[in-house]
């Protein structure tokens, strides 16, 4: 990772349990993790170079705990952040409260923040239809409302995970002027190493 830049700062929010390091584990290293569930403590960071029209665009993920005993901290994390993926689980009417918690949060301290609601686990609606508790059509639609914009995915299967954060990329490039893009002073890894801390998920 040494000298990456990162142009792009994506950060993971949502309930715990709906899969946000599973999305981020899926689309970095192209797997699921099998085996007993764990539960991200404080956060971690990973940075992905893509294409996006030619140009190289580095987003650097940062996933948060989910769980409310860490909100303070994933407050931080959002800081400067030009991208918020703020999961729920499609299984699980609940985690979309956190959602709405989240969507709030972001509206009133990072404006220029884009947000891309995700509806997780997909896959499980597969043999069983009735396990879907969030309708896709009402989520779109405050997608809308809040000019954000909307993905189902399954990091089982990995079903969008990669139109995702492709998406991300390219909002980044279209939206983004030339000359902020080339002025802007990118995070240097290699020089900021002290100030990120990775911890401790699986
Ligand atoms: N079937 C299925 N299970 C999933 C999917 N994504 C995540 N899971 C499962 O859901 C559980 C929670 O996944 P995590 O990715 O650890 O959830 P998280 O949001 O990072 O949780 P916290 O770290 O507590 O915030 C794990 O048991 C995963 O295997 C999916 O797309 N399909």
């Amino acid at each position: 990772m040494s000298g990456q830049r990162v142009d792009v700062k994506v950060v993971m929010l949502g309930k715990e349990f709906v899969g946000k390091t599973s999305l981020v584990e899926r689309y970095v290293h192209h797997r699921f993790l099998l085996g007993p569930y764990q539960n991200t403590i404080g956060a971690a960071f990973v940075a992905k170079a893509i294409n996006v029209e030619g140009r190289v665009v580095t987003l650097g993920i940062w996933d948060t705990a989910g769980s409310e005993r860490y909100e303070a901290m994933s407050r931080i994390y959002y800081r400067g952040a030009k991208a918020a993926i703020v999961c729920y689980d499609i299984t699980d009417s609940s985690s979309f409260q956190r959602v709405k918690f989240w969507v709030k949060e972001l509206q009133s301290c990072e404006q220029h923040c884009r947000i891309y609601l995700c509806g997780t686990k997909l896959d499980l609606l597969e043999n069983d239809r009735s396990k879907r508790q969030l309708d896709f059509h009402d989520v779109r639609d405050y997608a809308e409302e809040i000019k954000g914009r909307h993905y189902e995915t399954s990091s089982k299967t990995g079903q969008n995970v990669d139109e995702l954060f492709q998406k991300v990329a390219e909002d980044y490039v279209h939206f983004t002027p030339f000359q902020v893009m080339t002025e802007e002073n990118g995070v240097d890894l290699s020089q900021k190493k002290e100030t990120y801390f990775s911890c401790c998920h699986h």
